[in-house]
């Protein structure tokens, strides 16, 4: 019966199948009710979560209308402040941003919590595409901790603190007492001494060398990173809305990446120069130590070519255009306040009057001139929100949620005049960081270099930067208005990152 055989062979067959039909089908269904579970107990269990409140957010856009492209956020984001509190929440898309305000919250947040924010919002489009997850501004996890250790210990050997580089900034300082007297009295605009002055000491400590001031690929150089630093911010809406790249018909996305692959050239190049000239026993600069690092077989920590390329750009964008800007800022106020440049130059007489250089370890004993600069940094904050962080755990602030992955800024200028940890906080008051003792005294809401696991590697030597050209300038020249113009305004504007001065002029007057 051959052909009931074959039925009944089909007849099982397609019993199997039913059954494995079944099955299938079994298993989806158990499987979106699974789902379904999961998703109610996750809306019931996030019930009972308080988002920080903040602004009204559109559809889609969220609050980009009321942030793209404005200029000085810092102070719409003390309107929103007044309104909905210390903790703000703004969203972009899916995207949550969270502004925190005031000494109190901000060290919550960054101190008691830091492990909690120690992450970079590097997910951000630009930004991404940009720093590729590498180097250490933008890097997390454990490239950050190596790329964040293997640059500390590079920074401390190559001079952060030492003779040979407080040297080479004085050096640096005396190139442009030259340049000044040039001049001849005339007014001139001191922004780019200081920016080719502040890059030269990078350049020192990554390259070995500095470069003349007229140097075309130094210059182009520093066009390069100036372009970068002023546009690469978060606040662009290719950030948040990558199609957005291809749409915009300046396509800044595209400049910004092109720009980044000319410097990108510029450090490969460095790096060749340096490999033809290697000498394992004679550790120059900061690329060295990275070929050393990569030749030793015995190194567990591998650095790649990529993470020094990025690392390099890092501490050009985070190291130069900061201390620059700072020492504009400096000057600024000395013109806007003769009488106080007056004190610094007298304190700068009762240390060094006989006209030596003026070194490290006056600091002690320049009190006046180094509250003042503290003065600078704290009532101009040059970067009066800090660089984002992301969460990388949920956390508790003030009683709202934070949840993972949202961004997070600082308010570092409401910390610094927050009336409850400074008396008459609009004041300019360099008297202030002067002690019963005659020392100068710390203020714990002063963190122009941020705090926590994410602090600035910058701080010290920014601060040898700032010191070492300021008191070594000052006893020089007496810095004035041109005669007839006006005096320009300490209002500044913050475009970027940093808190620029409108543009003025100077006159230096030989002591
Ligand atoms: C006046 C000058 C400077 C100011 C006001 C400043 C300020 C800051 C701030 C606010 C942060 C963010 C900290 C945070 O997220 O909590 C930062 C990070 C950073 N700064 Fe500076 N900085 C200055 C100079 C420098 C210099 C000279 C260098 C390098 C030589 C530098 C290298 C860095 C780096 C690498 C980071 C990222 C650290 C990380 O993400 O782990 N900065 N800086």
């Amino acid at each position: 019966m051959p052909v009931l055989d074959i039925s009944l062979k089909n007849f099982h067959l397609d019993m199997i199948d039913i059954r494995q039909q079944a099955n299938v089908r079994t298993a989806l269904v158990f499987g979106a009710s699974f789902l379904g579970i999961y998703w109610a107990y996750r809306q019931f269990s996030r019930r009972h979560i308080k988002l920080p409140p903040g602004p009204y957010a559109f559809p889609i856009v969220g609050n980009m209308p009321q942030l793209a492209g404005v200029v000085d956020p810092w102070k719409v984001f003390l309107r929103h402040r007044a309104k909905y509190g210390d903790v703000v929440m703004y969203s972009v898309g899916s995207l949550k941003m969270v502004v925190v305000c005031g000494y109190k919250t901000i060290r919550e947040v960054l101190i008691d919590k830091g492990h909690c924010v120690s992450n970079r919002p590097n997910w951000l489009y630009i930004i991404d595409k940009l720093f590729n997850r590498s180097g250490v501004f933008w890097s997390n996890g454990e490239t950050w901790k190596n790329m964040r250790r293997f640059t500390l210990v590079t920074l401390r050997d190559f001079g952060v603190g030492k003779k040979s580089l407080e040297e080479r900034i004085q050096e640096e300082c005396m190139i442009m007492v030259e340049q000044i007297d040039k001049k001849k009295g005339q007014a001139f605009d001191p922004k780019q001494f200081l920016a080719k002055a502040v890059s030269n000491i990078i350049c020192t400590i990554v390259f070995g060398t500095r470069f003349d001031h007229n140097d075309p690929e130094f210059n182009l150089l520093l066009d390069h990173l100036d372009f970068l630093f002023k546009n690469a911010g978060v606040a662009v809406p290719e950030n948040f809305f990558p199609f957005m790249a291809k749409l915009r018909s300046n396509k800044p996305a595209q400049k910004m990446i092109d720009n980044d692959t000319e410097i990108q050239k510029f450090v490969l190049r460095k790096i060749e120069e340096h490999r033809r000239s290697f000498d394992p026993t004679l550790t120059r600069d900061f690329i060295d130590m990275y070929l050393k690092v990569c030749q030793d077989e015995t190194e567990t920590f591998k650095v790649s070519e990529k993470d020094v390329f990025r690392v390099t750009v890092d501490l050009f964008l985070a190291g130069s255009e900061t201390t620059a800007t700072s020492l504009r800022w400096v000057m600024l106020y000395w013109i806007r306040y003769p009488e106080i440049q007056e004190r610094c130059y007298q304190n700068i007489m009762e240390v060094a009057g006989d006209g030596r250089l003026v070194n490290l370890t006056d600091k002690v004993d320049l009190v006046y001139l180094m509250g003042f600069l503290n003065e600078v940094l704290r009532v101009v904050c040059i970067a009066p929100t800090s660089p984002p962080r992301a969460v990388n755990e949920e956390f508790k602030v003030n009683g709202y949620t934070l949840e993972k992955d949202t961004m997070v800024l600082c308010h570092i200028k409401s910390a610094h005049f927050d009336p409850d940890y400074w008396d008459n906080p609009e004041e300019f008051n360099p008297d202030r960081w002067i002690g019963p003792d005659g020392k100068l005294v710390k203020h714990r809401a002063f963190m122009p270099f941020g705090a926590g696991v994410r602090a600035c590697m910058g701080e010290s030597l920014s601060y040898m930067e700032l010191f070492l050209f300021a008191a070594n300038l000052l006893p020089r020249y007496q810095f004035k208005v041109p005669d007839g113009r006006k005096t320009p305004s300490l209002e500044g504007k913050q475009t970027g990152v940093t808190m620029q001065p409108e543009q003025y002029d100077v006159i230096a007057v030989p002591r």
